[in-house]
């Protein structure tokens, strides 16, 4: 069967639903800067919309880490690939992700940007799979909750596939 993509978010659901989230941020950080970090690649796209979504000063940074699954060698420790170009001493941060499922990516993250001393670490992400979660992860701002599914758009991909899709879909047909 060929893969196929099975609309679960539309369009216009998640613009909807990223205008709701800039303004409760704007709300929470009144008289701040929040200081964005984008978990590359899948937060790229998510980030961007809401950056533009939020009224009071925002700054922003990249990063890149790579994620081992319990089938590797470093048994799901998250390794640096592109670090922040920017110390975050001192800063309000928001990390800004696509997804959180098993939650292992954030664990680490969070852990590592904590020991570098910023004011407070938030963390946003557009989509949430809670029934997949082996790390327990504090989420602050959630887009949408999904079922267990994979799911592709708005940055995520299958196989690098996909990530421009301007909604959340489904991939269905896999082998
Ligand atoms: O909660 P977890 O089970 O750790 O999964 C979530 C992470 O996995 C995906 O990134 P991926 O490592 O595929 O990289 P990408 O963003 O470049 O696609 C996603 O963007 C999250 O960062
Ligand atoms: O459902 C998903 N889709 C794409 N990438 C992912 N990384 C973790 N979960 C997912
Ligand atoms: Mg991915």
């Amino acid at each position: 069967m060929a893969e196929t993509i099975r609309e679960l978010v539309s369009e216009k659901a998640v613009d909807e639903r990223i205008v709701e989230l800039g303004k409760q941020i704007s709300k929470d950080y009144e008289g701040k800067q929040v200081h964005l970090i984008c978990v590359l690649k899948g937060g790229v796209f998510f980030m961007c919309e809401l950056a533009k979504r939020i009224s009071v000063p925002v700054s922003m940074d990249f990063m890149s880490v790579s994620s081992y699954g319990d089938d590797t060698k470093s048994s799901g420790v998250v390794k640096i690939v592109k670090d922040l170009d920017e110390a975050i001493e001192g800063k309000d941060v928001l990390i800004v992700e696509d997804i959180i499922d098993s939650g292992r990516t954030l664990y680490y993250l969070i852990d590592i940007l904590k020991k570098r001393n910023p004011k407070s670490v938030h963390l946003c992400t557009l989509l949430d799979k809670p029934e997949r979660r082996v790390k327990d992860v504090k989420v602050d701002y959630v887009g949408f909750n999904i079922p267990d599914e994979f799911v592709v758009g708005y940055g995520l991909d299958y196989a690098q596939k996909y990530r421009n899709l301007p909604f959340i879909g489904v991939v269905e047909g896999l082998e």
